[in-house]
């Protein structure tokens, strides 16, 4: 079947047991036959009928196995209009800005151990110099 491309308020329409509708990751899922199947339980699909489920679902890290289990149910495309929600996680392996902050913080902290740490040991070094001069006069 050819993706069709729907709208939120197309996807808020399919929110009942017989007729389920969800998004993930942009994606639209036409879940209503696997209902009863999913090893979760009807209720949590039946919280996200209509709605972005992203968060739901990859916060309970759902094996390969169930991904692949969602392309057979691929029905389309989600088109986001203005106004519409924002995608509600970062797609998989999307490294996001506080991350790349985070690293960067970590690699000046360890620059400026190891200046203060070679600073130390050259006092020390000059320190341990002006001892031994001073002992031999
Ligand atoms: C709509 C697409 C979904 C599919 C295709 C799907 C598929 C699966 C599959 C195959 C499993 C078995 C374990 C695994 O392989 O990871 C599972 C478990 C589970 N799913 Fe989903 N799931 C979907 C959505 C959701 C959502 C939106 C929630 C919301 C919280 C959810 C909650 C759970 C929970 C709690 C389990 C664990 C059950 C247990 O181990 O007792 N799932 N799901």
């Amino acid at each position: 079947m050819a993706l069709q491309e729907l709208t939120y308020q197309d996807v808020a329409e399919h929110n009942t047991k017989k007729d389920l509708y969800c998004v993930i990751h942009d994606k639209v899922y036409d879940i209503t036959k696997f209902v009863d199947e999913h090893p979760g339980g009807e209720e949590v699909l039946l919280d996200v009928a209509g709605q972005d489920s992203t968060e739901a679902f990859e916060d309970v890290g759902h094996s390969d196995e169930a991904r692949e289990t969602l392309e057979q149910l691929l029905v389309g495309t989600l088109k986001r209009n203005p106004g519409d929600p924002k995608p509600k996680t970062p797609q998989p392996g999307a490294v996001s800005p506080a991350a790349n902050n985070q690293s960067a913080g970590l690699g000046s902290a360890l620059y400026f151990v190891i200046l203060i740490g070679g600073a130390a040991a050259y006092y020390a070094y000059q320190y341990l110099q002006q001892q031994q001069t001073a002992q031999q006069a």
